[in-house]
């Protein structure tokens, strides 16, 4: 097994990893910054084959996973087993308070992002990861996670009617040009896309009603570009978001 640890005197480097449901991303962190992506393998395909291969070069100290498929997180806890390794959970020391009644069913990388938007903008915040999932969520102004709301992601608008219709192809989503479609793919546009907008434009607005102050809007995860381009709300798009909510975990982790 290719799995290569160094004991530096120097600054910790930790691999610091996001198990999502599509693809699972992989960068490394230390306690000043986090270096751009250093591998992304499509969450299905994770084994020992793919993770060696993906990782060759890589030297790294210890080993932060944050994750959301258990089966995967199992997989990588063996594979990662000589390496120092943590698994971020609510009773990690994440650095924010959680205001819930059970935090331990909240997703990972939920607490990621929240840890993520508090450091990289400001609370109160509202977090949007355009994933697998769509998840909000609400940090209060005093860093304290209060909880949010999952709706299905975009790849749901295109998955379902391509599934579920015997006519309906499966498209590769892009900015529709009119609101009134002239073919079967440009009405399949405008429904995912403007309806979608829509769908996280409403619960902005009663996400923001029940918060007080005034929350900064930041979204992340592959769909967000697209989307967010056409909801006025989002303040800022930040695709490392849950990767550095990661790296800040993982300082805290091993670093103090
Ligand atoms: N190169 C790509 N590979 C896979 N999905 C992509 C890619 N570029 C954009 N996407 C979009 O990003 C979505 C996955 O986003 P991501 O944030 O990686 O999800 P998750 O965090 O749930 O794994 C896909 O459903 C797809 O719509
Ligand atoms: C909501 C999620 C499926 C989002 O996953 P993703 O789209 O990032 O792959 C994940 O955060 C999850 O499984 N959460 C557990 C349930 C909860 O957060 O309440
Ligand atoms: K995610």
């Amino acid at each position: 097994m290719a799995v290569r640890c160094h004991n530096l005197l120097e600054i910790m480097r930790c691999l610091l990893i996001d198990n999502s449901n599509t693809r699972t991303k992989f960068a490394i962190g230390t306690e000043n910054e986090l270096k751009p992506l250093a591998a992304r393998i499509p969450t299905r395909d994770l084994s020992p084959t793919t993770l060696t291969e993906a990782l060759q070069g890589e030297s790294y100290d210890c080993v932060y996973l944050c994750s959301v498929v258990p089966e995967k997180a199992a997989l990588m806890a063996e594979f990662f087993q000589n390496c120092p390794f943590h698994k971020l959970s609510y009773q990690s020391d994440l650095g924010i308070q959680i205001d819930y009644p059970k935090p331990e069913q909240i997703g990972a990388d939920r607490l990621a992002n929240a840890i993520g938007v508090h450091h990289l903008f400001r609370s109160p915040a509202i977090v949007i990861d355009f994933g697998t999932a769509v998840t909000f969520d609400v940090v209060g102004a005093d860093a304290t996670y209060l909880g949010g709301v999952i709706a299905p992601g975009l790849p749901s608008m295109t998955d379902y009617l391509a599934n579920r219709t015997a006519l309906l192809p499966k498209i590769e989503l892009s900015e529709p040009t009119s609101a009134i479609g002239k073919s079967t793919v440009d009405a399949m546009h405008v429904g995912a896309v403007y309806g979608y907008r829509g769908l996280v434009r409403e619960i902005i607005h009663k996400l923001r009603d029940e918060m007080p102050g005034d929350p900064v809007i930041v979204a992340t995860g592959g769909d967000a570009e697209l989307i967010a381009q056409g909801v006025e709300e989002i303040q800022h798009v930040s695709p490392i978001l849950t990767l550095e909510g990661i790296r800040i975990a993982a300082t805290r982790h091993f670093q103090s």
